[in-house]
């Protein structure tokens, strides 16, 4: 039951005006969950710890006169007078002192101490600074190793009356001495100190981390002497102590754990990442001079050195207990933690900073020159081991009796890989003069507008190089990204991009376009691994990061790109770049191009694949549509396709055209309803300005629609304009494309209008990019392929045995064009009525939409051609959602009607 404090007034009020002052009533629960009490409770475990220390030591002196009159009075000693002890805690000092002691476990029993102090600090502050339950572990363990130890010692080598192991230790060390001999015993101890020491204090004994850590002590140790001369009292102290002992700085790591009564790391620590970048960085590191280091920020030294995680202290934070500096704000957003954050540079004077003072002080102070950059290496792309186009996906195995789309061209190759040309080196080339100059400039640039920097990284891409920095605590980032437009134009240079921070990474990035430029060959990206393992549907290689990293995706995800750029900025290398991709992935039944070229010279290059590739309305010479008319009647085709597409997934009950086509092929759909594989379907537009200036909402409606809904089966639209104003990129337009490329665009509003945000207009063109995909801005070089590498690949499908014909896109006829009521009399036929009239007849269903989806026809044109075989007397009368009766039963008796019809 709560117990309750009862605080009532003392006196009675003088009137009835005066409240009474209310009941204070204080359950246990609460008084438990008073901060408070958490102090009052600390404090007095840190007096504890406190005492026993003092007593412990002062019994080291005064044992031998104390211990008779302990032994002698046992617990009488306290209430017995004139008894006189030599402990600094007297009786009380004495009797524990000579009971842990000497009945317990002799010197290690000065580990003790260390619990009430982790209890009582943690306890006092109100968060976990010391772990207990570490600590818990080291003190048994200590106990018993070193008591046995020490018991032996003395038992073997000094024979001294003081108990060293304690009576614990004594008897332990007693009981091996009887079952393994003094020598056993000593290897068990030894054994057991070495185990101790390794897991206590996990030394690096490698001879690369040594030397490592070497390099590192003498980098903190020139600056050491600035920390002096600036008065840094305890920057100089944990140094001095460096010096004074000359050790080296493996020994100062372990000195500064020994410190550590938790056992935590040192501020700073070495780490390890694992993963393909940081991977790659750890390597480079280890080439190079630096080691991987991180910075703890200096205003958390204290808890830092006491070992406290940056996960540990992120947590601490979000629970409201531990404030984060801005870098560790940083790190922790991007997910990275101390294993995460891998500072490629770092000024020697952060690595070891034990208060804000010193860091802040001496950054004002830094020179650029004083910042040592290091640089990541590229990623490594893993080139293919398969030669593309030898062993096709065509060759496949399939298992027994599922259909292979593939098997009507089987003969069909693949455009290999020789083909492709390599244009240039591969390796983004750096040169180290230009990155000290740009790093140079940057802190001094940044050191103008009173911004101090931690530690500054470099990525160089292939045609950017990325700078990455750290800000010094109490930077705001905010402050950086107000003075972008500032920065950028100090830095003078054409194509810089400020990116503050940089998403998922906790740092900010300054990219500063490169003298020398990588050109970035599409052979290196379609021999790369990841172009060649992986599963998308539709594999589009577009470019590199600036890490290096090939930006290979999946068109059927994305699902529509929308690409845009000012004029010769790379689009239609762009472009070149997306259909060579597919093709080297693709079948011809897997896949085929709906190509618009307003230009008439772009795409032109692909027609030699029509046959293969390409698709086409029916009656059409070219399947290449360079006439804006043409486009309104191509795209109202792939509605119409579409919504015969959807129609087939519904009677199939699929939802996707994954699912529908995995149906077919495992022959669960009747090719005799209509039901067949169906290829994905890609539209590419080269010129949508052009488009839209002609056709205006002709041509936006049907391309709104086919973003909304083809998806699902399986179309999708790769559209390029020139212009990226508001009126070629409408909302409806960009509301349904996702994925946005910007090449170079001549102003910032160009910019907002592609990517929703600035950027492209600070790129230096070439193919350099912007793509904003899965709601991140990532900065690209296009992958560049030449026209001559276009026509020989395709010429190359070309010269292959292909389809009779390119792939028929549904009839679509205007419904003006069709004029009024005129075509459902029998006068003035549908040219297709004779056809429909023999589908209907042979399948002998009375149903528009099987005409609809045989025929690829739209479905008023469907329903006008059902209309005149009622009135030929093919077909009865409709029956609403059942399919019509048909009349005619044989293609003979058909004959007859048809010849009879005037
Ligand atoms: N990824 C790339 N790598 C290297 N150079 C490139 C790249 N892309 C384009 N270029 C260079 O830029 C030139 C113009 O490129 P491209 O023809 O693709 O521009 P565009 O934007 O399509 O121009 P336009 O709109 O006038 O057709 C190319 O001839 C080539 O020299």
């Amino acid at each position: 039951m709560a117990n309750k404090l009862k605080t009532t007034s003392k006196q009675k009020p003088a009137t009835q005006q005066l409240k009474e002052e209310p009941e204070v009533q204080v359950s246990v629960s609460e008084f438990v969950k008073d901060e408070r009490t958490y102090k009052i409770v600390g404090a007095t475990l840190l007096l504890i710890g406190f005492f026993l220390f003092i007593s412990f030591a002062s019994y080291l002196f005064s044992w031998k006169e104390d211990q008779d009159k302990v032994v002698n009075f046992g617990i009488k000693i306290f209430s017995t007078e004139d008894v006189k002890v030599s402990n600094l805690f007297g009786v009380l000092g004495a009797y524990t002192s000579h009971n842990l002691i000497y009945n317990g476990f002799g010197l290690a029993s000065f580990l003790l101490c260390t619990t009430f102090f982790v209890l009582g600090v943690n306890l006092m502050s109100g968060k976990k600074i010391f772990s207990l339950k570490r600590n818990i572990k080291y003190v048994i363990a200590g106990l018993l190793i070193l008591s046995v130890a020490f018991a032996f010692l003395n038992s073997q080598l000094l024979h001294t009356g003081f108990a060293w192991g304690g009576g614990a230790g004594e008897l332990l060390s007693q009981w091996l001495i009887k079952w393994i001999g003094s020598l056993g015993t000593f290897c068990i101890l030894l054994l057991a100190v070495l185990f101790y020491v390794i897991w206590r204090f996990d030394p690096a004994f490698s001879l690369s981390s040594l030397r490592r850590r070497v390099a590192d002590f003498k980098a903190t140790e020139n600056d050491f002497e600035d920390g002096q001369a600036q008065g840094d009292e305890s920057g100089g102290r944990r140094r001095k102590k460096r010096k004074n002992e000359d050790q080296t700085s493996e020994d100062d790591y372990i000195h500064d754990n020994e410190l550590d009564p938790d056992g935590a790391q040192e501020a700073a620590l070495l780490i390890e990442k694992p993963g393909m970048n940081g991977g790659n960085r750890l390597k480079n590191n280890a080439k190079g001079s630096g080691s991987v280091t991180v910075t703890m920020p200096d205003q958390d030294a204290a808890a830092d050195g006491l070992g406290l995680s940056l996960s540990e202290k992120a947590a601490a934070a979000t629970q409201g207990e531990m404030p984060l500096s801005v870098n560790e704000q940083l790190a922790a957003s991007a997910g990275q933690g101390e294993e995460g954050m891998i500072p490629l540079a770092t000024t020697s004077t952060t690595v070891v900073s034990p208060n804000n003072s010193i860091s802040k002080s001496k950054m004002k102070e830094a020179n650029p020159e004083d910042f040592k950059l290091e640089i990541s290496e590229d990623v490594k792309e893993v080139p293919s081991e398969i030669i593309v186009g030898a062993d096709s996906p065509a060759a496949k195995v399939v298992a027994q009796g599922d259909y292979e789309p593939t098997l009507d061209l089987s003969q069909y190759k693949y455009p290999t890989i020789d083909m492709l040309e390599m244009h240039g080196t591969e390796k983004s080339v750096h040169d180290p003069e230009e990155l000290e100059q740009n790093k140079n400039q940057i802190i001094t640039t940044l050191k103008n507008y009173d911004i101090h920097i931690q530690r500054i990284s470099a990525t160089v891409g292939p045609t950017v190089t990325l700078y990455e920095i750290v800000p010094a605590p109490g930077v705001r980032i905010s402050r950086i990204k107000n003075l972008e437009d500032d920065i950028a134009l100090s830095l003078a240079a054409l194509g810089i991009r400020i990116i503050a921070p940089i998403p998922g990474r906790g740092t900010i990035g300054i990219e500063v376009p490169n003298i020398n430029k990588t050109i970035v060959s599409m052979r290196g990206l379609i021999a790369s691994e990841k172009f060649q393992n992986n599963k998308f549907s539709l594999p589009i290689a577009i470019g590199k990061k600036i890490n290096n990293e090939n930006f290979i995706v999946d068109l059927a995800s994305m699902p529509h790109l929308l690409m845009a750029g000012a004029t010769g900025q790379g689009k239609s290398v762009g472009v070149n770049a997306l259909l060579v991709s597919l093709l080297y992935k693709k079948h011809p039944s897997q896949l085929k191009f709906v190509l618009v070229d307003p230009k008439k010279v772009e795409l032109s290059i692909y027609r030699t694949i029509e046959h293969h590739f390409l698709a086409k309305l029916p009656g059409e010479e070219e399947a290449i549509i360079t006439d804006t008319k043409k486009v309104v009647t191509t795209l109202n085709a792939l509605c119409i396709e579409m919504d015969n597409r959807y129609d087939l997934l519904k009677e199939a009950g699929c939802r996707n055209i994954k699912e529908y086509n995995e149906k077919f092929v495992k022959r669960k759909l009747n090719p005799q309803k209509g039901h067949q594989f169906l290829p994905f379907i890609v539209l590419v537009i080269d010129e949508f300005a052009d488009l839209i200036m002609t056709a205006g909402k002709e041509v936006e409606m049907p391309i709104a629609r086919l973003a909304q809904l083809a998806r699902a089966v399986g179309i999708h639209l790769i559209i390029a304009t020139q212009r990226p104003s508001v009126n070629i990129i409408t909302g409806t337009i960009k509301a349904n494309f996702p994925a946005r490329i910007a090449f170079k665009v001549s102003s910032k509003i160009d910019s907002r209008t592609i990517l929703d945000a600035g950027g492209a207009e600070q790129l230096i063109g070439k193919g350099d990019m912007l793509i904003s995909y899965n709601g991140e801005i990532t900065r690209l070089q296009c992958a560049f392929v030449d026209t001559p590498e276009v026509d020989q690949i395709c010429d190359y499908i070309g010269a292959q045995q292909g389809y009779p014909e390119a792939f028929l896109l549904p009839e679509y006829i205007d419904e003006k064009e069709l004029g009024s009521g005129g075509s459902s009399d029998l006068q003035d036929r549908d040219p297709l009525f004779e056809d429909a009239a023999k589908l209907i007849v042979q399948n002998q269903v009375g149903s528009t939409s099987l005409i609809q989806r045989r025929m690829k026809l739209g479905y008023n044109r469907a329903g006008r051609l059902m209309d005149q075989l009622e009135m030929a007397g093919v077909v009865g009368a409709n029956q609403g959602s059942k399919a019509r009766d048909v009349l005619i039963k044989t293609d003979a008796e058909l004959q007859v009607l048809l010849d009879n019809i005037p």
